[in-house]
Protein backbone atom coordinates (compact mmCIF):
# COMPACT_ATOMS: atom_id res chain seq x y z
CA UNK A 1 0.00 0.00 0.00
CA UNK A 2 1.20 3.53 -0.68
CA UNK A 3 0.15 6.76 0.98
CA UNK A 4 -1.90 7.62 -2.13
CA UNK A 5 -4.16 4.64 -1.33
CA UNK A 6 -5.09 6.06 2.05
CA UNK A 7 -7.62 8.76 2.67
CA UNK A 8 -6.18 10.33 5.81
CA UNK A 9 -3.33 12.45 4.36
CA UNK A 10 -4.03 15.97 3.10
CA UNK A 11 -1.86 18.58 1.43
CA UNK A 12 -1.97 22.19 2.59
CA UNK A 13 -1.87 23.95 -0.75
CA UNK A 14 -2.19 27.64 0.20
CA UNK A 15 0.14 29.57 -2.13
CA UNK A 16 1.82 31.35 0.80
CA UNK A 17 2.52 27.99 2.44
CA UNK A 18 4.29 26.65 -0.63
CA UNK A 19 6.06 29.99 -1.12
CA UNK A 20 7.32 29.97 2.47
CA UNK A 21 8.36 26.33 2.29
CA UNK A 22 10.34 27.01 -0.87
CA UNK A 23 12.31 29.70 0.98
CA UNK A 24 12.92 27.27 3.85
CA UNK A 25 14.25 24.66 1.44
CA UNK A 26 16.84 27.08 0.04
CA UNK A 27 20.29 26.27 1.41
CA UNK A 28 21.06 30.02 1.37
CA UNK A 29 18.30 30.78 3.91
CA UNK A 30 20.20 31.51 7.13
CA UNK A 31 19.16 30.88 10.73
CA UNK A 32 17.03 33.94 11.43
CA UNK A 33 15.17 33.78 8.12
CA UNK A 34 14.76 30.04 8.56
CA UNK A 35 13.29 30.40 12.05
CA UNK A 36 10.98 33.22 10.95
CA UNK A 37 9.94 31.12 7.96
CA UNK A 38 8.92 28.26 10.23
CA UNK A 39 6.90 30.69 12.38
CA UNK A 40 5.15 32.05 9.29
CA UNK A 41 4.45 28.57 7.96
CA UNK A 42 2.96 27.55 11.31
CA UNK A 43 0.63 30.55 11.22
CA UNK A 44 -0.52 29.79 7.67
CA UNK A 45 -1.07 26.12 8.53
CA UNK A 46 -3.11 27.17 11.55
CA UNK A 47 -5.32 29.36 9.40
CA UNK A 48 -5.72 26.50 6.92
CA UNK A 49 -6.77 24.12 9.70
CA UNK A 50 -9.36 26.64 10.84
CA UNK A 51 -10.58 27.13 7.29
CA UNK A 52 -10.68 23.45 6.37
CA UNK A 53 -11.61 21.66 9.54
CA UNK A 54 -13.42 23.89 12.01
CA UNK A 55 -17.08 24.78 12.03
CA UNK A 56 -18.50 28.26 12.19
CA UNK A 57 -21.68 29.55 13.73
CA UNK A 58 -23.82 32.62 13.15
CA UNK A 59 -24.05 35.00 16.08
CA UNK A 60 -25.84 38.29 16.67
CA UNK A 61 -23.47 41.28 16.65
CA UNK A 62 -24.20 44.85 17.58
CA UNK A 63 -21.96 47.25 15.67
CA UNK A 64 -21.79 50.95 16.63
CA UNK A 65 -24.44 51.49 13.94
CA UNK A 66 -26.78 48.52 13.83
CA UNK A 67 -27.55 44.95 14.80
CA UNK A 68 -26.29 42.38 12.33
CA UNK A 69 -25.30 38.73 12.07
CA UNK A 70 -21.69 37.72 12.36
CA UNK A 71 -19.94 34.39 11.80
CA UNK A 72 -17.58 32.99 14.44
CA UNK A 73 -15.31 29.96 14.44
CA UNK A 74 -16.49 27.31 16.90
CA UNK A 75 -14.11 25.51 19.22
CA UNK A 76 -11.16 27.92 19.07
CA UNK A 77 -10.71 27.52 22.82
CA UNK A 78 -10.84 23.73 22.57
CA UNK A 79 -7.50 23.26 20.86
CA UNK A 80 -4.46 21.37 22.13
CA UNK A 81 -1.13 21.95 20.39
CA UNK A 82 1.69 19.50 21.06
CA UNK A 83 5.22 20.73 20.42
CA UNK A 84 7.65 17.96 19.47
CA UNK A 85 10.98 19.37 20.64
CA UNK A 86 12.96 20.73 19.32
CA UNK A 87 12.40 21.63 15.67
CA UNK A 88 8.68 22.25 16.19
CA UNK A 89 9.25 25.21 18.55
CA UNK A 90 9.18 28.01 15.91
CA UNK A 91 6.47 26.16 13.98
CA UNK A 92 4.31 26.08 17.13
CA UNK A 93 5.00 29.77 17.75
CA UNK A 94 3.28 30.39 14.41
CA UNK A 95 0.40 28.03 15.16
CA UNK A 96 -0.24 29.94 18.37
CA UNK A 97 -0.93 33.07 16.34
CA UNK A 98 -3.90 31.21 14.87
CA UNK A 99 -4.86 29.53 18.17
CA UNK A 100 -3.72 31.98 20.88
CA UNK A 101 -5.70 30.28 23.65
CA UNK A 102 -4.66 26.72 22.83
CA UNK A 103 -3.60 24.41 25.62
CA UNK A 104 -0.03 23.31 25.00
CA UNK A 105 1.80 20.05 25.47
CA UNK A 106 5.49 19.34 25.05
CA UNK A 107 7.17 16.08 24.13
CA UNK A 108 10.93 15.99 23.77
CA UNK A 109 11.81 13.34 21.19
CA UNK A 110 15.04 12.63 19.36
CA UNK A 111 15.99 9.96 16.91
CA UNK A 112 19.22 8.06 17.49
CA UNK A 113 20.97 8.91 14.26
CA UNK A 114 24.18 7.14 15.35
CA UNK A 115 22.25 3.88 15.58
CA UNK A 116 20.83 4.42 12.10
CA UNK A 117 17.69 2.95 10.58
CA UNK A 118 16.81 -0.68 11.12
CA UNK A 119 15.79 -2.97 8.27
CA UNK A 120 12.19 -1.72 8.54
CA UNK A 121 13.36 1.87 8.04
CA UNK A 122 12.76 2.93 11.65
CA UNK A 123 15.00 4.87 14.04
CA UNK A 124 15.25 4.20 17.78
CA UNK A 125 13.55 7.16 19.47
CA UNK A 126 14.44 8.58 22.86
CA UNK A 127 11.64 10.41 24.66
CA UNK A 128 13.06 12.46 27.55
CA UNK A 129 10.17 14.61 28.66
CA UNK A 130 6.40 14.50 28.32
CA UNK A 131 4.06 17.14 29.67
CA UNK A 132 0.56 17.11 28.24
CA UNK A 133 -2.57 19.00 29.22
CA UNK A 134 -5.81 17.18 29.86
CA UNK A 135 -7.33 16.27 26.49
CA UNK A 136 -11.13 16.38 26.39
CA UNK A 137 -13.69 15.06 23.94
CA UNK A 138 -14.32 18.53 22.47
CA UNK A 139 -10.63 19.16 21.77
CA UNK A 140 -8.96 19.47 18.40
CA UNK A 141 -5.46 18.09 18.95
CA UNK A 142 -2.64 19.24 16.67
CA UNK A 143 0.69 17.42 17.00
CA UNK A 144 3.25 19.59 15.24
CA UNK A 145 6.66 18.63 13.91
CA UNK A 146 7.97 20.27 10.73
CA UNK A 147 9.67 17.07 9.53
CA UNK A 148 8.03 13.67 9.12
CA UNK A 149 10.76 11.44 7.72
CA UNK A 150 10.62 7.76 8.70
CA UNK A 151 7.69 8.53 11.01
CA UNK A 152 9.50 6.88 13.93
CA UNK A 153 9.39 10.03 16.06
CA UNK A 154 5.74 10.79 15.35
CA UNK A 155 4.65 7.20 15.99
CA UNK A 156 6.41 7.28 19.39
CA UNK A 157 4.96 10.71 20.19
CA UNK A 158 1.43 9.62 19.30
CA UNK A 159 1.74 6.61 21.63
CA UNK A 160 2.14 9.08 24.49
CA UNK A 161 -0.67 11.31 23.25
CA UNK A 162 -3.07 8.39 22.96
CA UNK A 163 -2.12 7.25 26.47
CA UNK A 164 -3.59 10.55 27.68
CA UNK A 165 -6.50 10.87 25.29
CA UNK A 166 -9.06 8.32 24.24
CA UNK A 167 -11.63 10.80 23.03
CA UNK A 168 -11.15 14.02 21.07
CA UNK A 169 -12.85 15.95 18.30
CA UNK A 170 -9.97 15.64 15.81
CA UNK A 171 -6.36 14.52 15.90
CA UNK A 172 -4.12 16.23 13.36
CA UNK A 173 -0.47 15.46 12.70
CA UNK A 174 0.92 18.60 11.11
CA UNK A 175 4.22 18.72 9.27
CA UNK A 176 5.87 20.97 6.71
CA UNK A 177 7.69 18.29 4.74
CA UNK A 178 6.89 14.58 4.76
CA UNK A 179 8.34 11.49 3.17
CA UNK A 180 5.89 8.92 1.80
CA UNK A 181 7.30 6.18 4.06
CA UNK A 182 6.77 8.26 7.19
CA UNK A 183 3.23 9.23 6.28
CA UNK A 184 2.41 5.59 5.63
CA UNK A 185 3.95 4.45 8.93
CA UNK A 186 1.98 7.00 10.98
CA UNK A 187 -1.21 6.47 9.01
CA UNK A 188 -1.08 2.72 9.64
CA UNK A 189 -0.03 3.06 13.29
CA UNK A 190 -2.64 5.67 14.18
CA UNK A 191 -5.58 5.45 11.78
CA UNK A 192 -7.59 7.93 13.86
CA UNK A 193 -5.11 10.71 12.98
CA UNK A 194 -5.44 12.95 9.93
CA UNK A 195 -2.07 13.83 8.44
CA UNK A 196 -1.61 17.38 7.17
CA UNK A 197 1.52 18.41 5.31
CA UNK A 198 2.64 21.17 3.00
CA UNK A 199 4.71 18.83 0.83
CA UNK A 200 5.21 15.14 0.22
CA UNK A 201 8.75 14.75 -1.03
CA UNK A 202 10.32 12.01 -3.12
CA UNK A 203 12.18 9.75 -0.75
CA UNK A 204 14.51 9.26 2.19
CA UNK A 205 18.26 8.99 1.74
CA UNK A 206 20.34 6.26 3.40
CA UNK A 207 20.67 8.41 6.54
CA UNK A 208 16.93 8.89 6.88
CA UNK A 209 16.87 12.47 5.59
CA UNK A 210 14.06 13.66 3.35
CA UNK A 211 15.09 14.35 -0.26
CA UNK A 212 14.87 17.04 -1.50
CA UNK A 213 13.63 18.16 1.95
CA UNK A 214 15.23 21.12 3.67
CA UNK A 215 18.03 19.49 5.62
CA UNK A 216 18.03 19.20 9.41
CA UNK A 217 15.28 21.55 10.58
CA UNK A 218 16.40 21.58 14.22
CA UNK A 219 20.02 22.34 13.34
CA UNK A 220 19.05 25.10 10.91
CA UNK A 221 16.65 26.79 13.35
CA UNK A 222 18.89 26.47 16.42
CA UNK A 223 22.25 26.90 14.61
CA UNK A 224 23.74 23.72 15.98
CA UNK A 225 25.77 23.02 12.84
O1 LIG B 1 10.31 10.87 11.08
P1 LIG B 1 11.62 10.69 11.76
O2 LIG B 1 12.57 9.80 10.97
O3 LIG B 1 11.48 10.23 13.15
O4 LIG B 1 12.35 12.09 11.74
C1 LIG B 1 11.70 13.26 12.08
C2 LIG B 1 12.24 13.85 13.35
O5 LIG B 1 13.61 14.24 13.16
C3 LIG B 1 13.77 15.58 13.58
O6 LIG B 1 14.06 15.66 14.91
P2 LIG B 1 15.50 15.29 15.51
O7 LIG B 1 15.50 13.88 16.02
O8 LIG B 1 16.56 15.64 14.51
O9 LIG B 1 15.61 16.21 16.76
P3 LIG B 1 15.64 17.80 16.86
O10 LIG B 1 14.22 18.26 16.63
O11 LIG B 1 16.10 18.03 18.23
O12 LIG B 1 16.58 18.30 15.82
C4 LIG B 1 12.40 16.18 13.28
O13 LIG B 1 12.17 17.37 13.98
C5 LIG B 1 11.47 15.10 13.72
O14 LIG B 1 11.19 15.13 15.10
O1 LIG C 1 15.15 15.41 6.54
C1 LIG C 1 15.03 15.42 7.77
C2 LIG C 1 14.73 14.25 8.51
C3 LIG C 1 14.60 14.35 9.85
N1 LIG C 1 14.77 15.53 10.47
C4 LIG C 1 15.05 16.65 9.77
O2 LIG C 1 15.20 17.72 10.37
N2 LIG C 1 15.19 16.57 8.45
MG1 LIG D 1 12.72 16.09 16.82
Amino acid sequence: MTIEDRDDAYLITHALATDTLSRLRDVETEQVAFRKGLVKLGRICGYEIIDGAMETEYVPVETPLAETTGERVKGLDDVVIINVLRAATPFVEGLLKAFPRAKQGVISAGRDEAAGMNEDGEFPITIDYVKLPEIRSADTVIVADPMLATGSTMAAVLDHVLDEADDFEDLFVLSAVSAPAGLLRVSEAVPEADLLTVAIDDRLDDDGFIVPGLGDAGDRAFRTV
